[in-house]
Order: structure tokens, then C-alpha cells, then sequence
């Protein structure tokens, strides 16, 4: 399949224990509530590629929390997905905005999994809204085992003086292994200074988190050290955006994890397969996301050629997913 190697056919195999089979009984949601945080006034496609990536790799609700003025143009992207600017930056709350955190907690609360970052900007009230979201997010509900992934801007929480003491102290509240970074190498190079650690092992110990550090070959190390390197090709164009689709499907493939592992939904390898650990679990959602962002990049260069723009990987997503897991007969 796709000039995958062994050791890579072997992981997908293993990986269907985290995907919840489609039954009748299922009701929306079961099969994953994604949350997005991130699109200002200058961003509005980050967070948008995530979050349609999510759906159509399979989640059932996935929802958008973004700044006011970013709203409307992301609603116009896509019907499907369920956009609430209910966050404010500086120019929106001069400009009568009132942030109301409790309809954002409200929000979060009914969700399984968080991408914070994707297009949030670095306005210092986007911050310290999102900061704020981050620090309570575990704690929201019923749900102590929410996942949270930070990319992008939400990394620059991570690694930016001002925050890093807040954002570290509030990624201990999640348990092991259910945060995870997905820096590329800028940002990595970043977070390691910041954190003084010289590293990818060691900044996934000291944060307790899967880092994904982004590349050629994808770096996958959990917080005890395991490590994985996803080196399938993917294709050689570099338009930005591409993190994001990345996002979008570990975020499905968490919220997947979750039906299974958390809620006990029977998975694709049905009701009496050998559960997995939530360890495994969540390392295989990270090196399922980095293989499907890459076949879904090469799949489109194969199609459009230099034109690839990430729309263009979007609409590989749902291909990919039915390449990787074939649909059981309706
Ligand atoms: N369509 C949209 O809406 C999109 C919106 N996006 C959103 O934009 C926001 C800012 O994100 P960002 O990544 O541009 O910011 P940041 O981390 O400051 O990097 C800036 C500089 O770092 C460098 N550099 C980066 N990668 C490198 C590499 N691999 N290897 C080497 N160098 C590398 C490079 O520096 P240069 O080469 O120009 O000197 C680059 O200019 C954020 O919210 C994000 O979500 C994106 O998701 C794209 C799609
Ligand atoms: N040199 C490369 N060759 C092949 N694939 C790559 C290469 N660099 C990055 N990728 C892939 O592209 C995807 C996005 O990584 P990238 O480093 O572009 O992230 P990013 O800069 O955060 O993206 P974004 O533009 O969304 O902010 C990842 O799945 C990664 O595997």
C-alpha cells in the first residue's frame, strides 16, 4: 500500500484498535468532539484546515472557537463544521466585545479533544484568553481525561517568557500522554531553549507530553521516552498549512482513541480484541496523523503537481482514512 514499509503496514494493522467501528447503536458524538481554538483577523485558514481535516478523517462534531472578527469568514468556508467566535483580542474588546468565559467553558466542556493554537495571532488578550482555557480545560465537566494538542501560536505560550511558567504549570493538570505538541523545527528549537533541555526525549519528560517533532522524518517521543520516526516521504512541496491538516487527524485520531480506550466502544477489530494501553494509544494517534498528513500531501502532488495548496491535501483526507481503514459493508 503506498510504498509504506513493513514496520509502517505493521503500526497501521495495530492502529485499528483505536478506531470505534460504526454500529447502528452509536449515537453523533460517541465518535469524537473536536474543539479547534485558534483563527484571528490575519489567520483564518489554520484553523479552519484543522478542524475540516478532523471531520473528514472521521470525527463526528467538530467545533471552532476563534476571535470575533474571524468568525464569519470561517462559517463561509464550510457548513459542516460549527463555528463560535466567542473569543476577543484587543481591537474586538475596545470595540464592544464582551468576553464571556463562561459560554467558552461551556463550549469546551462537551469536548474530548482541544487543538489549541492553529491562526490565534499573538495578540496579548487571544493570549491570555486561550492561557486561560488551557489552564482550566482539565478540570471543565466530568472529563478529567481530556486531550489537549498545541501547535502553532499555542506553542509560543510554551516557549515565550512571559507564559512558559503558567503554560508548563497547567500542562501537569493533564495526565500522561494525553497533551501532545506538534512542533516544527523553529518551534522546537524554541521550547527547548526555553525549557533548557537539549532534547526532544527530554522535552517530552519535563512537560509529561508526546512531542511530534515535524520534519522529513517525523519524530514521535512519548514522556517516557519512547521514541518513533515516521520516515514515509510525502511529497516536497512546502505551502504553508500542513501542520494543520497534522492537527486536524492526531486530533480525530485521539478523540478515536478515546471511544475506545476511555468510553469502551468496540473497535475495528471488534469487541474482544486485546485492549491497548492509553500510552499506545495516544502514540499510535500521533504516528497515524504524521502518515496520513504525509500520504495525503503526496496523494494531491500526484494529483495537482507544484500547484498543491493545503485545500488540496484537505480533500486527499477522507481517501486516505477509507485507504487506511476499508469500509466495513453497509
Ligand atoms: N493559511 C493560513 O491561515 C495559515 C496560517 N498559519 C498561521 O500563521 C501563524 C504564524 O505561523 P508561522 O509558522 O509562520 O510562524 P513562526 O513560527 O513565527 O515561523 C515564522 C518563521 O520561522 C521560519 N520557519 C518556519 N518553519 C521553518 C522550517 N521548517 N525550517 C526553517 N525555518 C522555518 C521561517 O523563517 P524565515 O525563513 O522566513 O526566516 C518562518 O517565516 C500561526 O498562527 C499559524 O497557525 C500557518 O498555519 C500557515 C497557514
Ligand atoms: N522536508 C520535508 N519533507 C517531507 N515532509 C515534510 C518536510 N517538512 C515537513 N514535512 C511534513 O509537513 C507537515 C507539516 O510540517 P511543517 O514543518 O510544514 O509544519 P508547520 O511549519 O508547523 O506547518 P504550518 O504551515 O501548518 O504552520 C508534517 O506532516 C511533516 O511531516
Amino acid at each position: 500500500m503506498f510504498g509504506l514499509k513493513s514496520h509502517q503496514k505493521e503500526l497501521i494493522k495495530l492502529s485499528r484498535k483505536c478506531v470505534p467501528k460504526l454500529t447502528p447503536k452509536l449515537y453523533k458524538g460517541q465518535c469524537g468532539k473536536i474543539c479547534v481554538v485558534g483563527g484571528c483577523e490575519e489567520y483564518t485558514g489554520a484553523p479552519y484546515f484543522s478542524a475540516h481535516a478532523a471531520s473528514i478523517f472521521g470525527s463526528d462534531l467538530v467545533y471552532l472557537l476563534c476571535e470575533k472578527r474571524a468568525g464569519l469568514p470561517i462559517k463561509g468556508y464550510s457548513p459542516n463544521l460549527m463555528v463560535h467566535p466567542y473569543l476577543g483580542d484587543s481591537y474586538s474588546s475596545t470595540h464592544g466585545f464582551q468576553y464571556d468565559f463562561e459560554r467558552v467553558t461551556s463550549l469546551v466542556q462537551r469536548c474530548h479533544v482541544l487543538v489549541v493554537g492553529p491562526g490565534l495571532g499573538r495578540d496579548e488578550q487571544m493570549l491570555q484568553q486561550v492561557l486561560q482555557l488551557v489552564e482550566e480545560a482539565p478540570t471543565l465537566g466530568d472529563d478529567h481525561d481530556r486531550c489537549l494538542i498545541l501547535d502553532a501560536d499555542g506553542l509560543f505560550l510554551l516557549s515565550s517568557e512571559s507564559y512558559t511558567e503558567r503554560m508548563q504549570k497547567a500542562l501537569k493538570k493533564y495526565g500522561d500522554d494525553r497533551v501532545v505538541i506538534t512542533p516544527n523545527c523553529v518551534e522546537l528549537k524554541r521550547i527547548m531553549t526555553t525549557l533548557e533541555v537539549d532534547s526532544v526525549e527530554k522535552v517530552s519528560e519535563k512537560l509529561g507530553c508526546i512531542t511530534v517533532a515535524k520534519g522529513q522524518i517525523d519524530v514521535i517521543v512519548n514522556s517516557l521516552g519512547e521514541r518513533w520516526e515516521n520516515d514515509y516521504e510525502g511529497s516536497m512541496k512546502r505551502c504553508g498549512g500542513q501542520g494543520d491538516t497534522l492537527t486536524g487527524i492526531i486530533a480525530t485520531m485521539l478523540g478515536f482513541s478515546r471511544a475506545v480506550g476511555d468510553f469502551k466502544l468496540a473497535s475495528l477489530e471488534g469487541d474482544d480484541a486485546k485492549p491497548l494501553s492509553w500510552a499506545k494509544m495516544a502514540m499510535l494517534s500521533c504516528f497515524i496523523g504524521s502518515t496520513a498528513t504525509k500520504l495525503a500531501s503526496k496523494a494531491a502532488y500526484e494529483k495537482v503537481g507544484r500547484q498543491l495548496q493545503t485545500t488540496d491535501m484537505n480533500n486527499m483526507v477522507g481517501e486516505v482514512f477509507e485507504k487506511l481503514y476499508p469500509s466495513q459493508p453497509n
